[in-house]
């Protein structure tokens, strides 16, 4: 079955038509780029994914049952992780410490635990933390990381619920381009051996060109096409929808 089927997605602000009758397929194990100039509609697109806006019309299946309009806290229960652009990790606890909390969140415990939770599946914790390539930092306060290396973390920390759908708003931004493809290639390691999806938002072109499975491009609400990587960057009214926009559509080697 289908993990995600965006089916006739529409939600508007006032007059405006953010997004217009959107629909987007993703199966598991696959990384599915959304882009799109500046307002074209991926964060609202993403938003309603994840439960942070009640979409006007469509649905949002969850392999087959319909999501949208559900709390967050619903749809994450659901199995949908997400990571945010904000650093979100707790600057004064150490690494493995994090991962903890992450864990203690998803086993339904509150945060008032953590005193006497200090040891809550500390291997778990650091097993997860291999996965990324963390263990090796894994006492170190958060606060020391460097910033490629909390994005790292904050991984682990969407790991750590066991996502069966995974939402990545712009997960590179601010990183150095080297640092990007490395993530983003982790990400894909990940989403193959677990079998999870991931759809995620990019402004750069070098990962989604070099990274994504499939490629949605959202124009003015609308979805302007969707295909693989190359179908995309072939696509001529995609490169039309990006003429004057500064980005390039080529995968920089
Ligand atoms: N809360 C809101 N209230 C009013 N208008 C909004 C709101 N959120 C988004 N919009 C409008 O909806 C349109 C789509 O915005 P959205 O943020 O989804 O685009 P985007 O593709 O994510 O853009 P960017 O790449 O700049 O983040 C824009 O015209 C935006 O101004």
């Amino acid at each position: 079955m289908t993990l995600l089927q965006v089916e006739q997605l529409s939600k508007s602000f006032g007059g405006v038509q953010a997004v217009q009758g959107v629909s987007l397929a993703l199966q598991a194990g696959e990384m599915l780029a959304l882009i799109g100039p500046n307002g074209a509609g991926k964060s609202t697109t993403f938003n309603m994914v994840g439960g942070q806006l009640v979409p006007d019309r469509g649905r949002v299946l969850l392999r087959g049952q319909d999501i949208a309009g559900l709390a967050p806290r619903a749809i994450w229960r659901r199995g949908v992780g997400r990571t945010f652009q904000i650093a979100q990790t707790f600057a004064s606890f150490s690494v493995v410490e994090n991962v903890q909390l992450a864990l203690l969140s998803h086993d339904r415990h509150t945060f008032r635990w953590w005193p006497r939770a200090a040891a809550h599946r500390r291997g778990d914790a650091l097993a997860l933390l291999e996965q990324v390539g963390m263990v090796a930092q894994a006492d170190r306060p958060c606060s020391e990381l460097a910033y490629g290396d909390v994005k790292r973390v904050e991984l682990a920390l969407a790991l750590a619920h066991d996502p069966q759908l995974l939402l990545m708003d712009e997960p590179t931004a601010g990183m150095a381009p080297g640092e990007r493809v490395a993530l983003m290639q982790l990400t894909r390691d990940l989403a193959r051996a677990r079998q999870m999806g991931v759809l995620f938002t990019e402004h750069s072109m070098e990962v989604v060109f070099g990274l994504a499975d499939r490629v949605a491009v959202l124009v003015r609400g609308q979805l302007l096409a969707e295909g693989t990587p190359q179908a995309i960057r072939d696509d001529a009214r995609v490169q039309q929808a990006y003429l004057g926009t500064g980005l390039v559509l080529e995968a920089q080697q």
